[in-house]
């Protein structure tokens, strides 16, 4: 159905995701920031710096960010940058994204303005056609073809026949909240950090999963508030990731809680890069939960140690007690 995609972002996830739907698609152009990632994708065929033993399918060629982009014969473009960055790069381009569908993978708040990337995009491109791409997946994985599910949160009925086709690789489910689906990726983010500053302080089984349901219920709390789609619990997007994220130790944010907690990580660690996108959101969960009245002690604790006023021990205590007086 679609004949042309362009990805931006050479990184793990764009790598990963050009590799999936080239089985799909005629071309995939990969945009990428650095020379060395796209030379080493067209004359080597592999991502030197992300997957160097991947061999890349044919049909994959590179193209770098600061060239013409030439994106205005691409039927659809994914967005595999960081959050942070989403904006700039939408904007800079936006002159060739009128008749594209825009899916995005990033996962972030902007802040001050408590926008998802959907948000962003649309403000930025002035274009509707807007699919968020979120659930239970590493970028190493699905590199390599392993099976994986994904949310695809659109509010355009006839986009899901052609993403089901993009993602073939996927098994799918859908959401009409784009929004809800983002911040279902926002909020696990923050839960995997504060399951790993838990984790750093409590080992035992039984004090994991107490926590880790802990976390799902106030994420859940979140959710019942702001989704209009009322079945999002049971989506890819939002139990799935969250378990992903804050079980496994290949999750970053959740290593992030982790090495804080056992304080080989300083805090105030608020903005740190590219790395642990959670740390980013964490303040504006906090005061999106604040504008809708809803109780987030957990995000509040996760919050209250990544800014430096309060230790993973105290704050834990205090959730301990806290959780107890609400008999
Ligand atoms: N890695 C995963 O398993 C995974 C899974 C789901 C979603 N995501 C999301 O995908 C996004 C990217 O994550 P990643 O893991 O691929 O990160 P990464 O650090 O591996 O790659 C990001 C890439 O984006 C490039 N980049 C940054 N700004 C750019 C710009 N303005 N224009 C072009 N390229 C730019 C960087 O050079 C880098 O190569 C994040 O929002 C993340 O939350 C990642």
């Amino acid at each position: 159905m679609i004949s042309k995609v362009g990805v931006i972002g050479a990184g793990s996830m764009g790598t990963a995701l050009a590799q999936s739907i080239s089985t799909r698609v005629e071309e995939v152009i990969l945009y990428g920031r650095r020379r060395e990632v796209v030379d080493s994708v067209n004359n080597l065929r592999c991502n030197k710096n992300y997957f160097p033993s991947l061999h890349l399918n044919p049909n994959i060629r590179a193209k770098l960010t600061s060239d013409s982009l030439d994106l205005a014969d691409c039927e659809a473009i994914i967005i595999t940058i960081p959050s942070s960055e989403v904006r700039s790069a939408v904007n800079t381009i936006r002159d060739e994204l009128s008749d594209t569908i825009l899916i995005t993978v990033a996962k972030g708040l902007e802040y001050p303005s408590l926008k998802t990337m959907s948000d962003v995009i649309l403000e930025e491109s002035k274009n509707p056609n807007i699919v968020s791409f979120s659930g239970p997946n590493f970028a190493d994985e699905i590199v390599y073809g392993h099976l994986a599910g994904a949310t695809i949160g659109t509010d355009n009925s006839s986009l899901r026949e052609i993403m089901s086709d993009l993602f073939r690789e996927f098994i799918l489910d859908f959401s009409d909240d784009v929004r809800a689906v983002e911040l279902c990726g926002v909020l696990k983010n923050v839960y995997a950090i504060g399951t790993g500053m838990w984790d750093s302080v409590y080992s035992n089984y039984n004090e994991h999963y107490m926590f880790l349901n802990m976390c799902y219920k106030e994420m859940c709390t979140f959710l019942r508030e702001i989704s209009r789609d009322k079945d999002i619990f049971t989506k890819f997007c939002c139990f799935g990731d969250f378990n992903l994220t804050a079980n496994v130790d290949k999750s970053r944010n959740r290593t992030l809680g982790l090495m804080i907690g056992k304080n080989i990580i300083k805090t105030p660690y608020l903005d740190s890069g590219v790395t642990f996108e959670g740390s980013k959101s964490v303040k504006g969960i906090v005061e999106l939960a604040d504008r809708h009245n809803i109780d987030m002690p957990i995000a509040k604790f996760v919050y209250d140690v990544l800014s430096g006023n309060n230790n993973v021990r105290k704050t834990a205590d205090f959730l301990v007690k806290y959780e107890s007086s609400k008999r």
